[in-house]
């Protein structure tokens, strides 16, 4: 690792998110047990793996002054966790919950450092239309709900489900920037110091 930030992560989406901020990074991907603990809240559940995904990064990298970032992000509906589908007909199932409604997604993003860990939670309100058999079938055929939490992607195909959002558009897509920015200047690292250099 060479650059003093590192996000902990697999998810090519969290790196380009990180990318727009302007700022130079490296990617460590962690792997941390990701289920829930029994009946663990689901703010508490994003909290705390965003918490384990940044401090498994810190231990593993070899900068003591490196800040690391973690995420995860959750689709919650009526208080459920759902996660990502096992299979395409669970996702399918999982579009039909959503189907026509409001669901929550709930992403926890935390900044590891020497000094210790500091993680927030962003919860974004997203409202879908309703939808069809068959367009819920041709969806899964396309694959794209297998790695994302709720089985659809808003920065995909899966836009056309939704109707609209309240809160953070970024956060959906698995990274917060502004909460990301605001960690990373409370460590002492402005992001708009790259933005110029
Ligand atoms: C709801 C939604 C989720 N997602 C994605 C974001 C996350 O990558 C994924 C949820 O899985 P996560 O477990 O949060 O993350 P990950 O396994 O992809 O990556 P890592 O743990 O290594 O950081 O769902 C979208 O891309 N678009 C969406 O609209």
């Amino acid at each position: 690792m060479t650059e003093k930030v590192i996000l902990a992560s697999a998810s090519p989406r969290r790196a380009e998110l990180l990318r727009q901020l302007g700022l130079s990074f490296d990617v460590l991907p962690v792997d941390v047990d990701e289920a829930p603990h029994q009946g663990e809240a689901p703010a508490d559940y994003v909290h705390r793996l965003a918490r384990e995904k940044a401090l498994a990064g810190y231990q593993r990298q070899g900068r003591a002054d490196a800040l690391v970032l973690g995420s995860d992000t959750t689709v919650v509906l009526d208080d459920h966790i759902l996660g990502k589908p096992a299979d395409a007909s669970d996702a399918g199932a999982l579009l039909h919950r959503l189907s026509g409604r409001r669901h929550q997604v709930m992403t926890g993003i935390a900044l590891a450092s020497a000094s210790g860990v500091e993680a927030r939670v962003s919860v974004t309100e997203v409202r879908f239309r309703n939808l069809d058999q068959r367009e819920i079938d041709a969806y899964c055929a396309t694959g794209e709900p297998m790695d994302k939490a709720g089985g659809y992607g808003i920065q995909g195909r899966g836009g056309a489900f939704v109707t609209g959002i309240r809160g953070s558009y970024s956060a959906v897509v698995g990274l917060p920037l502004d909460i990301t920015a605001s960690l990373l200047a409370d460590a002492g690292l402005p992001v708009w110091d790259y933005w110029n250099s």
